[in-house]
């Protein structure tokens, strides 16, 4: 990015927080010149609306592509940057495909950003639900502006908490033991399928979320319907959101077949949420010994605030943080099957540093390569590909001018595989996330800090990001100190919705060391 450029904008940024009014700023005519030279938003590169419509019918274009491959083809035809016209009630939205223009987008947003998606779903929980949703915090993830900022508000502190990270330590260890010995001692023992991992990831959040045990490894459970019909709910529902939210859709004017299933997939997914929420209220109130793990823990905390912001903040969890987990992790190990030497250096450095069975955040602090190792995997299969806002200010992206209140879609799926960022992008690397002499981090270097985003920026990005990270960790050390870990199979292939989930078949095999 041209250093004026960038300076321009940091400006602009710095007075957006010091001043919201309209009166000009001293520093603002700095900012104003950049746009003022920009090309008009008129004249930026355009579908025009029939295109859309036949691309995505039967035979057309988009028909059936995953969103990744969509996005990559209408960055190939249009360039970095395209205007999408409003359609049936969806307002006209900008795909923005260069990487310095996701920083401008991303540095420029205010302390409440608006993230463009799950409008149905907002739908739904508004007028179908508003027994569970009607109140003063709406939602996370499909809520905006003072509605968003007052949960998240509420929640950041209990959930982006070091110390309440490092307190789910070992019950998240138990929980991955517990799927260990599962996965061993069935008749299909030492086989490993993407399903297992969404099972070991809902078991974990359940954990987290809700501060129970649904059980899911027990052999005497009864759990594990509904749990079993929860994971394919949101698979369900990340793939029917395509269907919504990209794919021109009348849903806001007729309801259609489709449209009816969706809204009974949101449905029967809360319902089940929140019979686990009853569930583990009902012991909290009855303090049934054994039942509730964390008395301290954050669904307790949350109640304590207000019983709707802990319901809201389950149910949300459990939508983003099963499949998003179970995907980066496949991807992960499948890395690491792929490539036994970097699996071998791994393993060396969690037996030299993790010495018994207890984790503790001592010992979770020192594994520079097991961080590595995830975060490479993620780059290669991110689970989640792009994500949207509307802006906050008049920005200039590749030269255009974007007034304030602008859809923007952003995608930096496509910039993981960039060679002039990533040099030989299809390798799986983990030593390009260690600084050393000869090698710079490029999370560490500022330029590039844009181009590597899986859990999103800002305010609004993930808010279980640091669970996620602790359960991916605590699952490759148990798994690596005792299994050496093989693919059986063709490549993974990923099927990219909302999020992206492994579609082929996944069975890694897990042998004795
Ligand atoms: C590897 C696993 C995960 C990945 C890759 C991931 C990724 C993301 C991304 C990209 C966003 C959007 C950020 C943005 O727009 O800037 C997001 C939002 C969110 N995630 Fe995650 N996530 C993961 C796991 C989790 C978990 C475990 C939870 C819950 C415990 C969770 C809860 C949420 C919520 C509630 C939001 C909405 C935040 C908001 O709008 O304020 N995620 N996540």
């Amino acid at each position: 990015m041209n250093p004026i450029y960038r300076k321009c904008h940091r400006i602009s940024f710095v007075n957006y927080f010091r001043n919201t009014s309209t009166m000009p700023l001293k520093n603002d005519i700095v900012s104003h010149h950049v746009i003022k030279n920009a090309k008009k938003f008129v004249d930026i590169p355009r579908m025009k609306r029939w295109e859309i419509v036949l691309r995505f019918l039967p035979k057309g274009k988009y028909y059936g592509l995953g969103l990744n491959e969509m996005h990559r083809m209408i960055n190939e035809e249009y360039g970095n940057i395209v205007k999408m016209p409003s359609l049936f009630g969806k307002p006209e939205m900008i795909f923005s495909y260069n990487d310095s223009d996701n920083e401008t987008i991303l540095r420029n947003e205010s302390k409440k950003p608006y993230r463009y998606s799950f409008e149905p779903m907002k739908y739904f929980r508004e007028k179908i639900r508003p027994d569970v949703y009607g109140g003063e915090y709406g939602s996370i993830a499909s809520e905006h502006g003072d509605r968003w900022y007052k949960i998240r508000t509420l929640v950041n502190p209990v959930m982006l908490q070091p110390k309440m990270v490092q307190r789910y330590t070992a019950s998240i260890n138990d929980i991955t033991l517990d799927f260990i010995n599962y996965i061993l001692t069935r008749d299909i023992s030492n086989q490993m399928s993407n399903r297992d991992l969404n099972l070991w990831s809902l078991e974990s959040i359940a954990n987290i979320t809700l501060d129970r045990r649904l059980g899911l490894f027990n052999n005497n459970t009864n759990g594990d319907v509904a749990a079993e019909k929860m994971i394919d709910l949101i698979r369900r529902f990340f793939i029917m959101c395509v269907d919504f939210e990209v794919s021109p859709s009348i849903w806001k004017y007729y309801h259609t077949k489709a449209f009816k299933e969706y809204i009974n997939v949101n449905n029967d997914l809360l319902n089940i949420v929140m019979n686990y929420i009853e569930a583990t209220i009902e012991e909290t109130r009855e303090n049934k010994a054994g039942k509730v793990e964390n008395v301290n823990g954050i669904f307790q905390q949350l109640l304590k605030i207000d019983k709707r912001v802990a319901i809201i903040m389950a149910v949300d969890s459990m939508i983003a943080g099963i499949d998003t987990t179970a995907s980066a992790i496949t991807g992960i190990l499948y890395c690491l099957a792929k490539n036994p030497e970097k699996q071998e250096k791994l393993r060396e450095e969690i037996l030299k540093t993790i010495l018994t069975s207890e984790l503790n955040a001592k010992s979770l602090s020192n594994l520079p390569y097991l961080r590595a190792c995830i975060k490479e995997g993620m780059r290669l299969y991110p689970p989640v590909s792009g994500t949207s806002r509307k802006t906050d200010v008049d920005l200039t992206l590749s030269n255009y001018f974007i007034p304030k209140g602008t859809y923007v879609v952003t995608w930096p799926q496509l910039f993981y595989r960039l060679e002039n960022i990533f040099p030989h992008s299809n390798k799986y690397l983990p030593e390009r996330w260690i600084k050393s002499k000869e090698q710079k981090c490029p999370q560490l270097n500022q330029s590039t800090k844009f181009h590597f985003l899986p859990f999103g920026h800002g305010v609004r990005s993930c808010v279980g990001r640091r669970f996620a990270n602790i359960e991916m960790e605590i699952l490759l050390i148990n798994l690596l100190r005792r299994f050496k870990i093989e693919w059986n199979g063709d490549d993974l292939q990923i099927r990219s919705a909302f999020v992206n989930i492994p579609s082929g078949n996944v069975n890694f095999t897990l042998s004795k060391l």
